[in-house]
């Protein structure tokens, strides 16, 4: 997964208020070399904030950033490297490119390796993001979406083995977002270079990270691969970013399992919930199965979806919805049992962001 074993970055109990408010709290963070980590979170949870502090934009108020083995901030160690001396390569929400200069200058400028070398290198990259026809254009004569490609060429030209994207793909379609991110993910892996990209789009998280983190209310709720975050999220809005739909009370009934409102005994992978106390329950849409033992079920509706129906289905013991994913439409009855490992329980005191 990762290509070296000296980190490139880490952050330690990294805590910053603005406005009076605390915005990080408490951040520890370590990203190897080589390492892809993409950081979601709800509007406000302060993702753009740790990335401003990475990038120097912004300072802790306390707390440590070492870059390279080298401290670069903290008031501990007295030290502050300003952002152009971090080498960092970066996107950040507003493209802000040289308007005097080309597409393809604008490129070329970051690759900084003599006229040549640069020219190539951003001729390569802007047909990388899609952009090969558009290199002597003005940035002015550009779309959000193109202007934001632009940037993401500019930010991999740089050749810094650290690059800090923040929603690099937010102005653009679905179609070129689920077409850029491979190339991006092998642009990154074929150099060993590390990332720390900021998204609100869980896809992105699927097909770029080697490490989802998850930042809830300025604290990292988990940060893990992908895999583990599915199999075990920590809190209800890792479960959500993961697919878990539904959300209704429970209480635990002892040794991984619930109490429906309905007093039926199902199985659960609870998470900190104690027996008797109330929970919050969430699942998969694939948790769904049929079972001649099963929970009444209506079928409120469904959608065809890839290949698969997704469906709604309102439970007789459980208020609210439960949502299905099948190879063929079922009956709009049926009797269903939810895959115990797919069904998550949390105390109802954890935060549903
Ligand atoms: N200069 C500032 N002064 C006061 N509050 C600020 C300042 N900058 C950010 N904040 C607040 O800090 C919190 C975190 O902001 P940040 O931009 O880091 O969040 P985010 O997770 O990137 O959000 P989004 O996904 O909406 O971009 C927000 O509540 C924001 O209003």
């Amino acid at each position: 997964m990762t290509g070296g074993t000296n980190p490139i970055l880490r952050l330690e109990s990294v805590h910053r208020n603005l406005g009076g408010q605390p915005v990080l709290r408490g951040i520890d963070l370590t990203l190897a070399s080589g390492e892809i980590a993409v950081l979601i979170g709800g509007s406000g949870s302060g993702k753009t904030t740790l990335l401003r502090i990475v990038a120097g934009l912004e300072r802790v108020d306390s707390g440590r950033v070492v870059l390279r083995g080298t401290d670069v901030d903290g008031p501990g160690t007295r030290r502050f490297i300003p952002p152009e001396r971090r080498s960092l390569g970066m996107v950040f929400q507003e493209a802000a490119l040289w308007p005097h200069l080309t597409v393809q200058e604008n490129v070329a400028i970051a690759a900084g390796r003599g006229s040549e070398a640069s020219a190539r290198a951003a001729v390569r990259l802007l047909e990388v993001v899609g952009l090969g026809s558009l290199g002597a254009r003005l940035p002015d004569t550009l779309s959000g979406g193109q202007k934001q490609r632009v940037a993401l060429a500019r930010a991999l030209a740089t050749g810094s083995d650290l690059l800090l994207l923040d929603e690099p793909l937010s102005s653009l379609d679905e179609m070129v977002r689920d077409r850029l991110r491979p190339l991006i993910r092998d642009t990154l892996r074929s150099q060993q270079r590390s990332a720390l990209f900021v998204s609100h789009d869980r896809m992105d998280a699927w097909r770029l990270a080697d490490r989802i983190l998850v930042l809830e209310n300025g604290r990292l709720s988990q940060a893990d691969t992908p895999e583990a975050l599915y199999r075990a999220p920590a809190t209800p809005t890792v479960a959500r970013y993961m697919g878990a739909t539904g959300s209704f009370l429970v209480r635990g009934a002892g040794s991984g399992r619930v109490a429906t409102p309905g007093g039926r005994i199902v199985g659960a992978t609870c998470v900190d919930l104690a027996s008797g106390a109330p929970g919050v329950a969430m699942a998969y849409p694939d948790a769904l199965s049929f079972a001649s033992d099963g929970i009444p079920a209506r079928r409120i509706d469904s959608i065809f979806e890839a290949g698969r129906w997704r469906t709604r289905w309102r439970l007789a013991e459980f208020p609210g919805e439960m949502h299905g994913l099948h190879d063929h439409l079922p009956p709009d009855h049926a009797l269903l049992q939810i895959d115990p490992a797919k069904l998550f329980a949390f105390p109802v005191a954890t935060s549903l962001e």
